[in-house]
């Protein structure tokens, strides 16, 4: 009963279900009560007839045996006669005997006789002055018997006298007879009545019901039709449902054979069609299948096997089975029937578990490096850390990260920061030994677990060897690239036995490592969590301040070497905190980045440096910092604007001061900005050339005003003739490109002499002037000695 015939199972589960009418339905519960009451109603008939009949043979019985009236006719008569003879033998002529007279009166006695025989008695019960009449007889017939054998003389006379009275009572008991057996047969008749009138209505109901159980028949058959008719249609539907079904299936009944099976389970393990016929028994398709050898048949089996447990103990199941070479993985619901049979169904979950194995492969490791990601490096961390506690030993965290990493990105394009990743992670996994991990956390952040016990120095070596490996130089896109990695490493159980909690505390030394200057490992010491908590403890008094007015701007003059005077001053934040002091930009303005901060920082370092210089002779300018970070933000230019219209100082008065890391971000909005700014009147000075990736490349992008030659070549000009050579190019190349040039730090009269002799424009260091405060300024314009004049 494979695939184009639907299964018994399915005929009556789709006829209880469409068709009720045929069991358990509406005909059942018309047509047997109908039924019942029809036999009763006949059966009461019947036995309500026969009675009827016995009572009828009753009554003609008694008819017969009751002919009273007749009988005492016969009496009256045989009196009449008996009279007559002895009338005969009282005239003595020989007529008539004396036995003739016996025997007439014999006659008599008999037909008393009959009389009391016929139930006279039980008349003269109903008519109670008859019943002397019935006694009286036989005393008579006595009395006449000796008057007969002595029949002499006057005992004629004596005869004639005593059966004399006999005569009108024999006669008033045959009337009375008459009377009785009159009324016997009206009542005979009126019982014939109702007999006739019985039979007539029982004809009358059987033709009644013989035209309802017609009626219930045509009923019936126009419900077998219809209930036919939708059998076929649900045999139709069910051989449509079993076939369309992509799981296989399997119905076997309580001997062990097939009852039904679908067509997907004869694909599914490549049956022949014959063994898919019904009653086939099942072992002749094990049979069938184990002959396929490996692959089906050996799935087969271990299907089945499964299958006889459950079978054995009539219990219902689920389990999967795959073939040995992981090429088919079948998913089984077994459940039994309750007829000792059971159905099973048989889902193909081959590419299921692919996909599966594949999600979970996804969710465990990163696309891009093909590294486990942070989820199943954590797992391995808490396995580890659970074998340490039993087991004892000790494991190492370390916690990496590319060094400017970002500038990668910015400056080559994703698509090699992605290309610099993968071989990031293929020099990581040439790093790490068996049963060490290495892992990707995310964008440049990478983790390796190592479960070793000679701890530390394992994790030193193995840190050092990180190091080493990443700052080797990457040929990415035909671009060669250097970059340096930081490491922090945490210990277990030095350090702790939870996995957050130790890669929290790696997390804390490879920010130490950081902060030591990058391309380094540091190991977690509890003193480097006080120092971040200082750092969120920093960010948390940030937050408000502004509200709490704790900024203020100190100023550094610029000095210009020509006319010998200060030209203008930089302003240069400082924080004023009740209990740290006066703080440096350097401590607050990385975490005031970090945070965001440096955005509503910065406005307001532009609206009190314009509002401060606008107070200053209009021949000096104003020099503000800008970090990369306000770049990002849209209100940029709208802060620089409005601070000059609300303070009132020209346009040509502001100079905004920018790194080269401001032009590494998305270039094209940036220059747009900066155009934009430029724009307005203002000057934009590039500040610390020198120290980027490609500052040639920059002064290319965007004409800047100035250059501000970084502190560290001013340093290098006392150094020898090589750091007096850049300051030279650089003066060279500024003035080439019409740029005019600030040399930054200088603190020294010596370096002064040679950064004029170089040609800058301008200079700036503390040999000139500290950063003083706002309050400083005039008086400091006024005392101030230029020290070149001097
Ligand atoms: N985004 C903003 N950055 C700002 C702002 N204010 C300052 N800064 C930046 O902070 C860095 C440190 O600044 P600061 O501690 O003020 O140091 C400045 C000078 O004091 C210092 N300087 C000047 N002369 C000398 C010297 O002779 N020797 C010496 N050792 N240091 C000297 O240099 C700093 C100024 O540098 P620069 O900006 O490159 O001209 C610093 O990077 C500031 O830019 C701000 O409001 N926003």
């Amino acid at each position: 009963m494979c695939a184009d015939r639907p299964s018994p199972a399915g005929d009556v589960t789709a006829l209880a279900r469409r068709a009720p009418w045929v069991r358990g339905g509406r005909l059942d519960r018309v047509v047997w009560p109908l039924l019942a009451a029809i036999g009763l109603l006949l059966v009461l008939a019947a036995v309500y007839t026969s009675h009827l009949i016995v009572e009828r043979q009753d009554a003609l019985q008694r008819v017969s045996r009751y002919n009273i009236a007749w009988l005492a006719s016969q009496a009256v008569s045989e009196l009449a006669r008996l009279k007559e003879r002895v009338a005969g033998h009282a005239m003595a002529d020989g007529t008539v005997d004396r036995e003739e007279v016996q025997l007439r009166l014999d006659i008599l006695a008999n037909r008393v006789g009959l009389l009391q025989g016929s139930g006279v008695a039980d008349l003269a019960k109903s008519r109670p002055e008859l019943g002397d009449v019935v006694a009286s007889l036989d005393a008579v017939i006595e009395a006449a018997g000796p008057l007969v054998a002595n029949l002499a003389g006057k005992s004629h006379r004596e005869l004639l006298d005593l059966l004399s009275p006999l005569e009108p009572r024999l006669a008033r008991l045959a009337a009375a007879a008459n009377i009785q057996g009159g009324d016997r047969v009206a009542e005979d008749q009126r019982q014939l009545s109702r007999l006739h009138w019985i039979f007539s209505g029982i004809l009358v109901a059987l033709a009644a019901c013989g035209l309802v159980l017609l009626a219930l028949l045509l009923l019936h058959n126009r419900l077998l039709r219809r209930t036919h008719g939708e059998l076929h249609t649900q045999n139709a539907r069910f051989d449509a449902a079993l076939n369309n079904m992509s799981q296989a299936l399997c119905m076997v009944d309580a001997e062990r054979r097939l009852i039904v099976c679908n067509r997907r389970y004869v694909e599914l393990f490549t049956l022949p069609p014959s063994l898919a016929a019904p009653r086939t028994p099942v072992s002749d398709i094990l049979h069938a299948l184990a002959a396929k050898g490996h692959g089906v048949g050996e799935l087969a089996h271990a299907i089945h096997e499964a299958q006889e447990t459950l079978i054995r103990n009539n219990l219902p199941g689920a389990f999967v089975r795959e073939r040995s070479d992981g090429g088919l993985s079948v998913s089984v619901s077994h459940r039994p029937m309750p007829d000792g049979g059971w159905v099973a169904t048989y889902e193909d979950i081959t590419e299921r578990r692919r996909a599966e194995a594949q999600i979970a492969y996804m969710a465990h490791h990163d696309a891009l490096s093909g590294l486990p990601n942070r989820i199943l490096f954590r797992d391995r961390l808490e396995q580890e850390l659970r074998r340490l506690e039993s087991q004892g030993g000790w494991l190492a965290v370390l916690c990496l990260d590319l060094d400017n990493f970002k500038n990668v990105n910015d400056t080559l394009g994703h698509p090699a920061g992605d290309l610099l990743l993968q071989v990031v992670a293929q020099r990581l996994r040439g790093c790490v030994r068996d049963g060490e991990m290495v892992a990707r956390l995310s964008g440049d952040e990478f983790a390796v677990l190592q479960p070793t016990p000679d701890q530390p120095l394992a994790a030193q070596a193995l840190a050092e060897r990180l190091v080493r490996a990443l700052s080797a130089p990457y040929e990415i896109d035909g671009h060669r690239v250097v970059i340096s990695a930081s490491v922090g490493a945490a210990l277990a159980p030095a350090d702790g036995h939870d996995a957050d909690d130790l890669l929290k505390k790696a997390d804390v030394a490879l920010y130490r490592a950081k902060a030591d200057g990058r391309s380094c490992s540091r190991f977690f010491a509890p003193e480097m969590e006080a120092q971040l908590q200082a750092r969120l403890a920093m960010e948390a008094d940030l937050r408000d301040v502004l509200e709490k007015r704790q900024l203020e701007l100190f100023y550094q003059p610029l000095f210009d070497l020509q006319e010998g005077r200060i030209r203008g001053f930089e302003a240069l934040l400082r924080w004023r905190h009740p209990e740290r002091g006066l703080v440096p930009p350097d401590q607050f303005i990385p975490v005031a980045e970090t945070t965001g901060l440096i955005v509503p920082i910065g406005e307001w370092v532009l609206q009190q440096a314009c509002a401060d210089a606008a107070g200053w002779p209009s021949d000096l300018k104003v020099a503000v910092n800008l970090s990369p970070l306000q770049f990002t933000s849209p209100q940029l230019s709208t802060a620089v604007s409005n601070a000059l219209v609300t303070t009132g100082l020209a346009a040509n008065r502001l100079e905004l001061e920018v790194t080269e890391s401001v032009l590494l971000q998305d270039s094209g909005v940036v220059l747009a900005l900066l155009h934009e700014l430029r724009g307005m009147g203002l000057q934009i000075a590039l500040d610390d050339f020198g120290t980027g990736y490609s500052s040639l490349s920059y002064l290319r992008s965007f004409p800047f005003d100035k250059l501000k030659i970084d502190q560290s070549f001013v340093r290098g000009l006392t150094g020898g003739a090589g750091g007096v050579a850049i300051v030279d190019a650089i003066v060279a190349l500024a003035s080439s490109l019409g740029m005019t040039t600030t040399a930054e730090g200088v603190e020294t009269i010596e370096q002064l002499d040679q950064i004029r002799r170089a040609g800058c424009t301008m200079a700036q260091g503390y040999y000139l002037g500290r950063p003083r405060p706002a309050a400083n300024v005039l008086a400091d314009l006024k005392s101030t000695r230029c020290p070149i004049l001097a």
